[in-house]
């Protein structure tokens, strides 16, 4: 049942619980498994990867058999309608589209007395991109991920995913990532890939950065990595956050919220209305809606724990409930969403109007669906072209430049007590005595 709550301190409680889903108490052991993951799979390599890989998804692989074979991919495009390839191909259109739009391109400013300052622009060496497979397949992901890893002209695209029931990847994926021009796939999944990806192993290549989504083992040890390789966000268990107004049909908006539930167990799926009438009919939909959802079990887990209705007294104070929580997905299900846009501050991505349902986004709109969740699109951004780009800085000083900056620098060193510092500017500016 959709809990609905009408007091602002209990919503923001309750917005605040549910943000820290993924950093609260009970989260301690599972940060603990996934330590020593990441350890085992640094010291033992393959050994430990082929171990977690029979522990946590109960298949049983030796090393050679972790690659995707040839023959597999080319298998592949045999088990996938037509059609469906189609839509994979439309969907990698519009998401290369969308991600060449504005590729940041290395400058150059050429300034007084021959001063040249800059950024250039490259891409990391390699990329490991990480797509769930645990409750769902992820093709969608493959190509969010992939994209924009090959838009940024990444040499070397890894894929790690977790193996089906039958040890197998899902067709559907294979055909994705070759779509998406992936170079290598290993079928492995959870903390173990992760750590694969950021020490390599026997098998599976060390990277730089480490991109895509993931449950809360997958958060988790991206977030452990994080510093011995770079990562794109902490992208774990789904999140809709929903702003309806009296308009809003209250089908849709429980068929949004259950979008987002029927992913993961730790899923959140949150309306906020200024309607009271709404919150109620809404509750209703998503018991209908429950009723023969082939994810029940799952769905429900969801919303029982991290899915509320929360009725306040206006759009302007849903936004402000809306900022506290930073939401993953934003839909704003109101007449007049460009209006109340300015008053949104964080969430990762924002579906205006209502016939924009999150789904639009995550498979095919174009922007990426691989976005920061519980609480971290107060600081971080979508997956995009620039995960998988650094810059360099660019400095040129001609001796004239030099010369013009030299007493500055030269009381700057002297206040760090860094005389080196001082001397390599001095015995090119000063004449010697
Ligand atoms: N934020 C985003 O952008 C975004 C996008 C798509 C999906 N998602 C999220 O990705 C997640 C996908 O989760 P999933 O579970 O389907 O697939 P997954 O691939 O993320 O996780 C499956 C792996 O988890 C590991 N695992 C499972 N139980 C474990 C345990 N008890 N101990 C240690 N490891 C264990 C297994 O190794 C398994 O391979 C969902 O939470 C979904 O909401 C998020
Ligand atoms: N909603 C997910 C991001 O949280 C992305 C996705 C992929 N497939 C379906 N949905
Ligand atoms: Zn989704």
């Amino acid at each position: 049942m959709l809990r609905i709550i009408n007091q602002w301190t209990e919503a923001q409680a309750e917005l605040r619980r549910i943000c820290d889903r993924a950093h609260d108490e009970q989260i301690f052991n599972k940060e603990a498994t996934v330590r020593e993951v990441l350890q085992a799979v640094k010291r033992k390599g393959d050994e430990a990867l082929l171990a977690y890989t029979q522990e946590f998804d109960q298949q049983s692989f030796t090393a050679d058999q972790l690659r995707v074979t040839g023959s597999e991919l080319d298998a592949a495009y045999r088990q996938v309608p037509d059609k469906l390839v189609a839509a994979i191909r439309l969907a990698k259109k519009q998401i290369e589209a969308f991600h060449r739009m504005r590729v940041p391109q290395s400058w150059v400013n050429f300034g007084d007395d021959n001063i040249v300052l800059g950024k250039r622009y490259t891409p990391v060496d390699r990329a490991g991109l990480y797509v769930p497979g645990g409750r769902a397949s992820y093709p969608s992901t493959v190509l969010m991920n992939a994209v924009p890893a090959k838009v940024a002209e990444v040499p070397r695209v890894a894929m790690v995913t977790p193996p089906g029931p039958d040890g197998k990847v899902n067709p559907v994926v294979l055909v994705a990532a070759q779509e998406a021009g992936v170079d290598e796939i290993y079928r492995v999944g959870g903390a173990q890939a992760i750590a694969a990806l950021a020490y390599g192993t026997e098998t599976v290549p060390q990277v730089d950065v480490i991109t895509g989504p993931g449950n809360i083992y997958v958060m988790l040890a991206k977030k452990q990595v994080y510093g011995t390789v770079g990562i794109d966000s902490l992208a774990g268990p789904s999140e809709v956050l929903v702003i309806a107004d009296s308009q809003a049909d209250p089908n849709h908006v429980a068929a949004d919220l259950l979008a987002q539930a029927e992913h993961d167990p730790m899923a959140a799926a949150i309306l906020i209305t200024d309607d009271a009438n709404l919150a109620e009919k809404v509750a209703k939909c998503v018991e209908e809606q429950l009723v023969d959802h082939p994810r029940r079990t799952l769905t429900e887990k969801a919303i029982a724990h991290y899915g509320m209705a929360i009725v306040v007294d206006s759009l302007e104070a849903a936004a402000a409930l809306s900022n506290e929580f930073a939401p993953e997905h934003l839909e704003l299900e109101i007449a007049e969403p460009w209006d109340l846009l300015p008053k949104i501050r964080h969430a990762g991505a924002i579906f205006l109007g209502y016939s924009t349902p999150e789904a639009v986004g995550d498979y095919l709109a174009g922007p990426n669906h691989t976005l920061p969740t519980s609480g971290a699109a107060r600081y971080a951004s979508p997956l995009c072209v620039e995960t998988f780009l650094k810059h360099s800085s660019l400095i040129e000083y001609s001796p004239t430049a030099l010369q013009k900056m030299a007493g500055a620098i030269d009381l700057m060193t002297a206040a760090e007590g860094l005389p080196s510092h001082g001397y390599s500017v001095k015995v090119r500016t000063e004449e010697p005595s």
